[in-house]
């Protein structure tokens, strides 16, 4: 295992931000955590590199020369080209001479930035800005690869890019800690992680987290209970815990879907939300 995450429990002052978290990352895997703002992503990711001490819980993640880190921002130098970027970040690793220029001649191609070489980070747009933070967080092939939300802002074309940089670096043996509100990407990732205020709702395999999930999401032209209802496109998606607070039952007439992982997303945080209201 690269990095273990057991209990961790982070708070601020006296808001919790991560409540009793356990997260593995294991060589050459795609650990995805998803949760909508203020969830946890960040400041779990912050902890595993050691950037924020747990509360209470350990960490253990390889020595800081081994992991690469992408935080959210920019992640580059203005005022240095695409490739000065890279040399610099590779300098810092010990990475010189011929080793190091074919790194970055190898991973400007991957992020698809070879007619941007020569252009400083400053003259780039924000998908290609985050592509360069990618590769320079990449460049030193470190054992652990935690990334948050690279592909936020990045338009589809340049997710492709950054998805296909993730997946090689898995498949170079990485463990790769990822955050991203783009659910449709987070099905591809091997491991998922979904987060709400701090708590882990599930996690697994996509399969595993589709196959744990009870209930049923249905679909309508309006909301059947706005408080369980969410828009999807032109329709409206419900969803119906099998526990059903106040007992309603489900109409006969609302047709069933197959949740995708939005709707299991968005199932699971209702009813925490609601059980926690009861609760209050
Ligand atoms: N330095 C801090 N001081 C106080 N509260 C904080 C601090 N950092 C984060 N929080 C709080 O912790 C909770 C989790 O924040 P976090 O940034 O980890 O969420 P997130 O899932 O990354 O969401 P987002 O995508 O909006 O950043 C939030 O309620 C946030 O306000």
């Amino acid at each position: 295992m690269i990095a273990e995450i057991d209990g961790v429990s982070v708070r601020f002052g006296d808001r919790t931000a991560l409540d009793d978290v356990s997260v593995r990352a294991p060589a050459g895997t795609v650990v995805a955590l998803v949760g909508g703002d203020g969830a946890g992503k960040s400041t779990l990711l912050r902890t595993v590199v050691g950037e924020l001490a747990p509360t209470t819980g350990t960490v253990r993640a390889p020595r800081k020369n081994h992991i690469g880190f992408l935080a959210a921002g920019p992640g580059s130098w203005a005022a240095l080209t695409v490739r000065q970027n890279l040399e610099f970040v590779g300098g810092i690793y010990g990475l010189r001479g011929t080793e190091l220029d074919r790194r970055c001649d190898e991973l400007i191609g991957r992020a698809g930035l070879a007619d941007a070489a020569d252009r400083t980070a400053s003259a780039l747009s924000g998908g290609m800005r985050r592509k360069l933070g990618a590769a320079m967080a990449m460049l030193h092939r470190p054992e652990l690869l935690v990334m948050d939300e690279p592909s936020t802002g990045v338009d589809p074309v340049s997710r492709i890019d950054l998805w296909r940089m993730i997946s090689e670096a898995a498949a170079e043996g990485a463990a790769v800690l990822m955050s991203t509100t783009y659910l449709d990407e987070a099905e591809r990732a091997g491991h998922l992680v979904v987060l709400d205020s701090g708590r882990v709702l599930t996690q697994g395999s996509y399969d595993d987290v589709r196959s744990g999930f009870t209930g049923v999401v249905t679909r309508s032209a309006q909301p059947a209970r706005p408080e369980w209802s969410w828009r999807r496109g032109r329709e409206r998606h419900d969803y119906w815990p099998d526990e059903r607070p106040g007992g309603e039952t489900r109409p006969v007439d609302l047709e069933p879907v197959d949740p995708d992982l939005e709707d299991i997303v968005i199932s699971l945080s209702l009813a925490d939300r609601m059980r926690r209201e009861v609760t209050a």
